[in-house]
């Protein structure tokens, strides 16, 4: 049986102009993703990770090239990605539930099955006490768990995770990517994660 295509990254080319000059970011690449992968992209700082990620969040329009999700071509930001990002961004007044139900207040779909999903999910990744709390009460892996919650409960097909590791503590760093690699395998999702650092990718496989 053929596996789905979830993303279909075609000849995407990046330069960047800017006043001194023009940046070759990325050049020609290729990739595709099947439903269920998790597929890490390994590189040093600066080789182009999060232009990638940007242009198939549809924040960026690459110089040549498309990207096809679910076998429609992109024009912008959709709902089909949920991006998880360096840092948590998780909204200090906030506090950890309404936090979890940002993304599907935005979209106008937060109702009583909602609310208990989000409370469910917080249950079994161990913050079901941290539930009124603010984020500022929370450890820097617990908040990173809160933000991966919070794009998972939105149900985006791909989700795209940019280091998502890189504020946190070697030894947090450690668990919270293994916790992750296991909650997103669990979940049945697809997600494409950069990181400079090897072993966060083969903590993924
Ligand atoms: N908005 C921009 N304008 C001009 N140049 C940019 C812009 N964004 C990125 N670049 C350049 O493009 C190249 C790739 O940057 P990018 O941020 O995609 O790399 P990265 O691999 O994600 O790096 P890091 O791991 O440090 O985040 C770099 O040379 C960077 O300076």
């Amino acid at each position: 049986m053929e596996k789905k295509k979830i993303v279909e990254i075609k000849n995407i080319s990046m330069t960047y102009h800017t006043l001194d000059g023009e940046t070759k970011a990325i050049k020609d690449i290729n990739l595709n993703i099947n439903k269920g992968e998790i597929v890490s992209l390994v590189g040093p700082s600066g080789c182009g990770k999060s232009t990638l990620l940007s242009i198939i969040a549809g924040l960026i329009e690459p110089t040549k090239g498309e990207i096809l999700i679910k076998e429609k071509k992109i024009k912008g930001p959709n709902k089909e990605v949920g991006y998880m990002f360096q840092r948590d961004h998780l909204f200090e007044w906030r506090t950890i539930i309404e936090n979890v139900l940002i993304g599907l207040e935005i979209q106008g779909r937060v109702n009583e099955k909602q609310y208990k999903n989000a409370e469910n999910l917080l249950d079994i990744y161990g913050l079901s006490e941290f539930k009124e709390s603010f984020p500022r009460q929370l450890s820097g892996g617990m908040r990173q768990r809160v933000a991966l919650i919070r794009t998972l409960i939105v149900e985006p097909d791909l989700l795209l995770l940019d280091e998502p590791f890189s504020a946190l503590d070697y030894q947090t760093r450690l668990a919270i990517a293994d916790e992750i690699g296991i909650i997103l395998k669990k979940e049945g999702k697809t997600a494409l994660m950069v990181t400079h650092d090897i072993s966060e990718a083969i903590s993924n496989i």
